[in-house]
């Protein structure tokens, strides 16, 4: 196993979980599905959104977005950076876009990503005075900020990150745009390089406006004694084994536990991607020890675009888990563990069937394209699938090493 994979994988101890769990998992996330009365009111079944999108990465915003259409999501809107508008736009009919962020003048080739411009500019943005409480209507930072506060009241979950690229402009305004999401407490993904600006904004010390918001939110939490409350929003960390050990780095953390118990809160989930995908949370039930892992079987494709697919699965369900009509299940301790857990499973059952009919040339628009038909497959399997035992790291293997 490598070492970049070995830092990452925590609680081995944990690492053997027996199927016959899933089922209730699998049956508590149908029960957090909009039922079809629901779907009377358009947006009813959720508006979403996805930040991301620069001139060199059209495609991951799309995936996401339209993964979270296809899993059920009425609306799905994408806040991009200008020159990625377009693009995107013609990609999909189905998805509102708009256009948001402006790259700097001098812009940073997303391609060519270096730490050190977007370190001086969080580092600057520390010390400069709080955000204006009335923002100009001219095309810069502040407008990007202000047009996204406008549509954010009216959305129920956002993703952050997927073709997000690191132009240090565009980070600055997204800052911003994730802590206003993280104030108004909406369910937030943070995946590709919302992952990298979370780590920065770690590094830069205390007093950025992201770091500030997270920690009155914590506070906010362990005013509950650190159970999750009703009405806590989740904040899903979505790291690929790069991400997942760049992070670590950033908060100086040994382990995934310390990210879980000194940057998010108990309502939290980090759903660490790889050959089993390993759910990482507060546990506080010995039915569900930290990690649970996702064990259904995947595509041995690895093409770009399937983590911009399970993205979009999550953001659904995590709408569906945080506004679910049901008052038994919106009170369930393990609903947002069903929503990421069933999200996982339908991203690996889509990859799979694609691969079933794609082989080789299996990519991510067909790992899209079998969203729905997965969604089926999901909901309607047998409640009880035959109980076995699956140990934490068989996958782990020369394909991780490899890498
Ligand atoms: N069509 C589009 O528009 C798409 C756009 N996308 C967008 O691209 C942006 C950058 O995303 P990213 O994943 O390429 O960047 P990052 O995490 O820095 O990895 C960089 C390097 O790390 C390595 N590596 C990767 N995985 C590994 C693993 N499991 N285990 C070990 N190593 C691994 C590998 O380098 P290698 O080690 O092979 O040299 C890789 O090149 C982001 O915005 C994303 O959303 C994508 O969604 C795809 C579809
Ligand atoms: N080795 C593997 N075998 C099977 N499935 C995998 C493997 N690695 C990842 N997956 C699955 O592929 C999906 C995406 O994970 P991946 O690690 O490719 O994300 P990513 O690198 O962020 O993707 P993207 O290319 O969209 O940026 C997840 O559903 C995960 O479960």
């Amino acid at each position: 196993m490598s070492q970049r994979h070995r830092t990452f994988t925590m609680n081995t101890e944990h690492g053997v979980v027996p199927d016959g769990r899933e089922p209730s998992l699998i049956n508590l996330y149908r029960r957090l599905i909009p039922d079809w009365t629901a779907l009377a009111h358009k947006g009813g079944a959720g508006r979403v959104a996805v930040v991301g999108g620069c001139l060199e990465y059209t495609g991951a915003p799309y995936f996401a977005a339209m993964a979270a259409t296809y899993t059920g999501a009425d609306l799905a809107y994408v806040f991009c950076e200008q020159s990625a508008a377009i693009p995107i736009k013609a990609h999909a009919a189905d998805l509102i876009v708009i256009p948001t962020m402006h790259a700097s003048e001098a812009r940073i080739p997303a391609t060519n990503q270096r730490e050190g411009p977007v370190d001086r500019v969080l580092a600057e943005q520390a010390d400069a005075p709080p955000p204006p409480t009335s923002l100009p209507a001219e095309t810069d930072d502040a407008y990007a900020v202000h047009i996204f506060g406008q549509w954010l009241p009216r959305l129920h979950a956002v993703a952050f990150g997927p073709g997000l690229g690191r132009d240090p402009r565009v980070l600055g305004a997204v800052q911003h745009m994730l802590a206003m999401a993280v104030e108004q407490r909406v369910p937030i993904i943070i995946d590709a390089d919302a992952l990298y600006l979370l780590g920065v904004a770690g590094r830069a010390g205390d007093d950025t406006r992201l770091s500030r918001a997270l920690a009155a939110r914590r506070q906010r939490e362990s005013a509950h004694g650190g159970a999750a409350t009703t009405a806590a929003a989740p904040l899903v960390l979505t790291p690929n084994a790069v991400e997942g050990n760049r992070l670590l780095h950033s908060f100086q953390s040994a382990a995934v536990e310390r990210l879980l118990e000194e940057v998010l809160t108990a309502a939290d989930l980090v759903v660490e991607k790889g050959t089993l995908d390993r759910l990482h949370f507060c546990a506080t039930d010995a039915r569900y020890p930290s990690p649970l892992l996702c064990s259904e079987r995947g595509s041995p494709r690895r093409c770009g675009g399937q983590g911009d697919v399970l993205c979009g699965a999550l953001l659904t369900s995590m709408a569906w888990a945080h506004r679910c009509l049901d008052e038994s299940v919106r009170r369930h301790p393990h609903r947002y563990l069903a929503a990421a857990h069933g999200a996982c499973r339908l991203t690996r059952i889509a990859a799979r069937m694609a691969f079933a009919e794609r082989y080789r040339a299996t990519v991510a628009s067909d790992v899209l394209a079998q969203v729905g038909p997965a969604f089926r497959t999901l909901e309607c399997e047998p409640a009880t699938p035959p109980t076995r035992v699956v140990q934490a790291g068989t996958f782990a293997d020369a394909s991780d090493e490899q890498r």
